[in-house]
């Protein structure tokens, strides 16, 4: 068999998870080699030091084969998993494009259902597969990545993609210990994600609140009112989802521990120069003109956030 070359690009919370565990179990592997695409003091940590990687407890340090910033060291990859924000999606692939070539798949794990039409506006030929995570991890300091939380789960899959590439991708992750799973129905999940993590996005950093306090009596009536909006514009991209998807929302958001919050929040709290509000918040209005549909909470909660951006 010839060599698998994986690129985690961007190696944050998401990216240095995931990553990290495939970087370490590949580290002396003949046939999978893992390559980190970073930048900045976190890459002189991870070259240097390697990524470690805390759980609780535990912790593990991670080396893959190669950490740059050069994508000429890189070479052409077989996929490439994208693990930035939002906001950086189409300037890391524009700098990745001496690792693609017309057979590198391309697998966006961000939150949000607009990565996969800015990368492929890029990469007219190549095949963008959509994915998704459910996980709480941060960046903690350059080189070291922290993981809280009950839930490490990842999905990926292409519509109308049945390649036997995508089942090798799906036991790569597998034998790497991370939860993934090959869907049929990506569409949906990755959808599914965004009714979930808009709102919860959205109503954590309004409130200034954890998630456990969003989903109490307080806020639950805003938080219920968002997602309601954002499941009628999944409706209008035609994307199927369950019925009582708004129930089962709300079920998932309660299953989380109590103090847990959104990345977007988190992002907030530390005055980040940007954040995701355009793609997890502003995107929902944009859809709402768009398909002719009203969204007053979401008009009202992102106008506010807007000024708190200045
Ligand atoms: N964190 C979480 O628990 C979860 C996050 N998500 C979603 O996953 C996505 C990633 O989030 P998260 O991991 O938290 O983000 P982070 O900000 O922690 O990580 C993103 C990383 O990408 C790096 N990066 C950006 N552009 C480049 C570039 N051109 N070259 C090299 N490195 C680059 C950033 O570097 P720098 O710091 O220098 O900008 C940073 O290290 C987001 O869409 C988020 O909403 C989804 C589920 C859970
Ligand atoms: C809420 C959470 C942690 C769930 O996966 C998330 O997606 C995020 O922080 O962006």
């Amino acid at each position: 068999m010839t060599k698998t070359k994986i690129v985690i690009a961007g190696i944050g919370g998401v990216g240095g998870y995931f990553g990290g565990l495939l970087a370490k179990q590949y580290c002396d592997d003949k046939e999978i080699e893992i390559c980190f695409f970073a930048r900045g003091q976190h890459l002189l940590e991870i070259q240097n030091n390697g990524l470690k990687i805390i759980k609780g407890e535990n912790e593990f340090v991670a080396n893959p084969i190669i950490a740059t910033d050069n994508p000429k060291e890189i070479g052409v990859a077989d996929l490439i998993i994208i693990c930035t924000k939002s906001y950086d999606v189409e300037a890391v692939v524009h700098q990745l494009l001496p690792c693609i070539n017309d057979k590198t798949f391309i697998l966006p794990l961000l939150n949000g259902v607009d990565s996969n039409e800015k990368i492929q506006k890029i990469l007219p030929n190549n095949t963008i597969l959509s994915g998704c995570v459910y996980i709480v991890s941060r960046l903690k300091q350059p080189g070291v990545i922290e993981n809280m939380g009950n839930i490490q789960t990842l999905y990926f899959g292409g519509d109308n993609i049945s390649d036997k590439k995508l089942k090798h991708f799906e036991t790569i992750f597998k034998q790497a210990t991370i939860e993934a799973t090959l869907s049929q129905n990506i569409a949906t999940i990755v959808w599914e994600k965004f009714i979930f993590i808009s709102p919860t996005a959205t109503a954590t950093t309004f409130f200034d609140k954890s998630i456990g306090e969003v989903v109490t009596e307080n806020h639950i009536e805003k938080v219920t009112a968002l997602i309601n909006e954002v499941k009628q514009i999944a409706q209008a991209n035609n994307i199927e989802i369950a019925e009582n998807i708004t129930e089962l929302t709300i079920h998932k958001l309660k299953s989380l521990p109590f103090e847990t919050t959104s990345s977007m929040h988190s992002d907030f709290k530390n005055k980040k120069a940007c954040n995701e509000l355009q793609s997890l918040t502003g995107y929902v209005i944009d859809q709402g003109l768009k398909h002719n549909i009203e969204t007053p909470i979401y008009v009202e909660v992102y106008n506010k956030l807007k000024k708190l951006n200045r």
